[in-house]
């Protein structure tokens, strides 16, 4: 293999662990005295040590004090402070100038504190077990006493029962009927019984304590290897996951490598920076329906992607698996920049008081220029749109590094770097509902409403083809962020999208095609639930045929993206859904039939019935989500409306999916559809996903530049919507130490209202909605874009 063969290209080997640490440094604040009060000091983080100077000049001579964070305790008294304490002499009162800055502090002292722990983890665990034993002794050692005091305490009864027998016998020989004789004889019998049980009983609680003491170290030592077989579980899964993607990677190569010698050249240039800026020609654009050698840049991986994956893996792996695993979406952001600015190098020394030029480095100008280079050339005829996307490059991250620490979390609350994203918007991933729209403008001639339900329910079918290999996040739309797509001329639809809440998130969506409309509120709540992960959404979709009255609506089934944890991330849709018409009170129930190991059956299987409003069974629907979907007119039917037994006229293939251009792998297995929809078009909005630069830098494959960017573009929103919403009543307060962008609380008070789309009460469905105002395209006739903020 190349990569091996070439010396000059072979990977540096990683460096040894005490190295990894990347030093922080910065100024900060430190607490002096009453007189001096705060004193602004460079601060130096490194081996687990924090240390201050003067100024940075004095690094190499003059350290005026430094505290060891292992087992220091560090909390913070309001949003800019940090105390340090080590326990006993030692404690710093430090200040950051904001609470970004005192945050990404904060996060970091805490990684070198646990890397400190787990440093000195063997010398610790034998401490536990240390102390583990001492507290059984320490019990034991007072249930001993106790039992000497019982002791004692018998040897009282033992005398006095003593006692009261010498009595007994005086009384004996005292002239008695010999009646009270034999009393007496006998209360000298009970005396003697008793002193008998006590001292069994002391007996019994000595034998009592030595079985406790015994068990109890057994069942301290069962605890202790229970919890580190845990432990070392956890390590294994880890490990296994972070191998996969190794396999992956080197079996990509592989195959890369079989097929020429340009390859080879590109394995062996594995680590060097990509040149996308040089080798992708915007004015010749390479990626045209018709264009037979397309010009695929060659994504080399980023210098820094390993480094990347290095430092999330090590940054949540010193949280992971304890008490302190990260939760707070903040503190994971600050990681991620942390992470990337180390990786990418681009972590400004230059200028360390200004803050955001840290937290936010400066694009590069080869990735500036791309941009720039790519708004200045949009679609100009639109027969020569594109079909295809660059190709998708391999820098291994595994999913599982990122979101081993949020399980339960959903999923729009985990901040992800771009390297699980596809190069779209969630706007503009509903967009592709509108693949199959073709089914619609069937539906559109049915005359029988009930066939016309069939075909609708073969569409919502058809809006999961897309899935199947599709296990890449899309880029959650910024609030206010819009989508166009005018497809009317070639495809008979054109739709706008526009992400209306951000939290929760919420795409509102207008479609209109020749002869129907169809709209939907998009949003959905998503759990991590450790090896898969769920999405089920929760808005309602509209689908109207104005020449009939004819409207329907329906919600959308589970998601499931599975083998999170190990193995090829694959996807399933399960559950029931019921699209209903409101003209005539007729219903569709579809069941998404889960995936099964154990059947023979078709995967991926759909089926269903079309009622009318008295439950009659009109139409059948069978197909799987993934291939096509055929429908029957039911003639006649018998038993349970569960499992009706039906006699069918023939069979309509009322959808097929199209094969998938064949390499599409290779660029995240979009269709030719959805591969068009990124691409630069003129006239539209300012806000629209097309221009959001972290999503097109991604898309060139320059991740590294994606990921600041999206950094830039999340604290910009953040931002901006924290100054609109200071001006809303109180009610709606935002919670200030929440700093991740999707973290802060929104709600229907929020400042920022939709503009293209205006809240309302559903006329069918009586709840709230957004309905569109179709202002939009009037405004781009005008090119009027005066209300549109500016998001990016
Ligand atoms: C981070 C990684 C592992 C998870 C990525 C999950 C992605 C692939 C999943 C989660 C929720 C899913 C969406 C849920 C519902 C719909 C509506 C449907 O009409 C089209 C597909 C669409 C839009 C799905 C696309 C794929 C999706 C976005």
């Amino acid at each position: 293999m190349a990569a091996s063969d070439s010396k000059s290209s072979t990977p540096p080997p990683p460096p040894p662990l005490s190295m990894v640490d990347e030093d922080m440094k910065g100024w900060l604040f430190k607490w002096t005295n009453y007189i001096k009060g705060y004193q602004k000091r460079w601060f130096v983080l490194s081996n687990g040590v924090l240390s201050y100077y003067r100024t940075q000049a004095e690094i190499s001579q003059l350290c005026r004090g430094t505290i060891s964070l292992n087992g220091a305790t560090i909390h913070t008294e309001d949003s800019c402070t940090i105390v340090i304490s080590n326990g006993g002499t030692q404690t710093f009162h430090l200040r950051a100038t904001s609470e970004v800055e005192r945050q990404r502090w904060v996060t970091e002292l805490e990684l070198a504190k646990a890397r400190e722990i787990g440093h000195t983890n063997t010398d610790r665990s034998k401490e536990k077990e240390l102390s583990a034993n001492l507290e059984v002794s320490s019990v034991v050692s007072s249930l001993n006493t106790k039992l000497s005091e019982l002791r004692s305490q018998s040897e009282i009864i033992s005398k006095h029962s003593k006692a009261l027998q010498r009595c007994l016998t005086e009384l004996e020989t005292i002239d008695i009927p010999p009646d009270v004789s034999t009393k007496i004889k006998a209360w000298m019998e009970r005396a003697n019984l008793i002193r008998i049980a006590s001292v069994g009983m002391v007996t019994n609680c000595s034998e009592y304590l030595d079985l406790a003491q015994s068990q109890g170290n057994k069942w301290q030592k069962m605890l202790y290897n229970e919890r580190r077989q845990r432990i070392q579980l956890v390590e294994m899964v880890d490990q296994i996951a972070r191998e996969q993607t190794v396999l992956e990677h080197v079996a990509n190569n592989d195959k890369q490598g079989d097929s020429t010698d340009e390859d080879d050249a590109s394995d062996s240039c594995e680590f060097f920076d990509a040149q996308g800026g040089d080798s992708f020609d915007v004015t010749t654009n390479n990626y045209l329906v018709n264009c037979q050698s397309q010009n695929i840049i060659q994504h080399k991986s980023l210098s820094s992607s390993q480094a990347l994956e290095k430092l999330v893996n090590e940054e949540l792996d010193c949280s992971g698996g304890s008490s302190s695993d990260i939760d707070d979406p903040a503190e994971s952001s600050a990681i991620l920049t942390a992470a990337i600015c180390s990786s990418t190098g681009l972590n400004t020394d230059r200028d360390e008081n200004n803050k955001s030029s840290r937290m936010f480095p400066q694009l590069s100008e080869n990735a500036k220029k791309m941009l720039e280079d790519v708004i200045k050339h949009p679609l100009k005829q639109k027969d020569k749109r594109r079909c295809r996307v660059p190709d998708k490059p391999n820098h291994p991250l595994h999913i599982w590094s990122i979101l081993k620490n949020c399980i339960g979390k959903d999923l729009s609350k985990i901040p992800m770097p771009v390297n699980f994203s596809e190069p779209l918007s969630m706007l503009q991933r509903i967009t592709e509902d509108f693949e199959y729209s073709n089914i619609l403008d069937t539906a559109a001639q049915c005359k029988d409403s009930f066939e016309q339900m069939a075909y609708v329910a073969a569409f919502t079918i058809s809006s999961y083809s897309t899935t199947v290999n599709r296990t890449s996040k899309p880029f959650n739309p910024l609030l206010g962020e819009t989508y166009e797509c005018d497809r009317m001329s070639d495809l008979g639809w054109k739709a706008f999208n526009e992400q209306v809440s951000h939290h929760p998130p919420i795409s509102a969506q207008f479609c209109s095609g020749k002869e129907w409309s169809c709209w939907q509120e998009f949003s959905m709540s998503s759990k991590f639930r450790g090896k898969y992960l769920q999405a089920i959404p929760n808005g309602i979709a509209h689908l109207d045929f104005p020449a009939s009255g004819n409207h329907y609506t329906w919600t959308k089934v589970t998601t499931t993206v599975h083998n999170i944890i190990v193995g090829k991330l694959w996807v399933d849709q399960t559950g029931d859904m019921t699209i209903t018409n409101h003209k005539d009170g007729s219903k569709c129930r579809l069941s998404y039939i889960p995936y099964s190991y154990f059947t023979r059956d078709q995967q991926r299987k759909v089926k269903g019935y079309v009622m009318d409003k008295d439950n009659e069974i009109k139409w059948v629907i069978n197909g799987t989500w993934d291939n096509k979907v055929e429908i029957a007119p039911v003639t006649k039917f018998e038993g349970p409306i569960e499992s009706p037994t039906c006699q069918t006229g023939s069979y309509i293939m009322a959808w097929q999916r199209q094969a998938p251009p064949s390499d599409n792998e290779k660029y995240y297995y979009f269709t030719v559809l959805a591969s068009q929809l990124n691409e630069i078009e003129e006239g539209v909005a300012p806000t629209d996903s097309r221009l959001r630069p972290d999503q097109r830098l991604m898309e060139f494959g320059l991740w590294d530049e994606a990921n600041i960017e999206k950094l830039r573009l999340e604290e910009f929103q953040r931002v901006r919507n924290r100054k609109a919403n200071a001006g809303v009543a109180d009610s709606n307060q935002i919670n200030e130490n929440e700093e991740d962008d999707e973290t802060v609380q929104e709600n229907d008070n929020s400042a920022i209202k939709p503009l293209w789309f205006k809240r309302d009460v559903c006329k069918w469905t009586k709840k709230p909605c957004f309905t569109f105002t179709h202002e939009y395209w009037e405004c781009k006739q005008k090119s009027d874009w005066s209300r549109c903020p500016s998001l990016f």
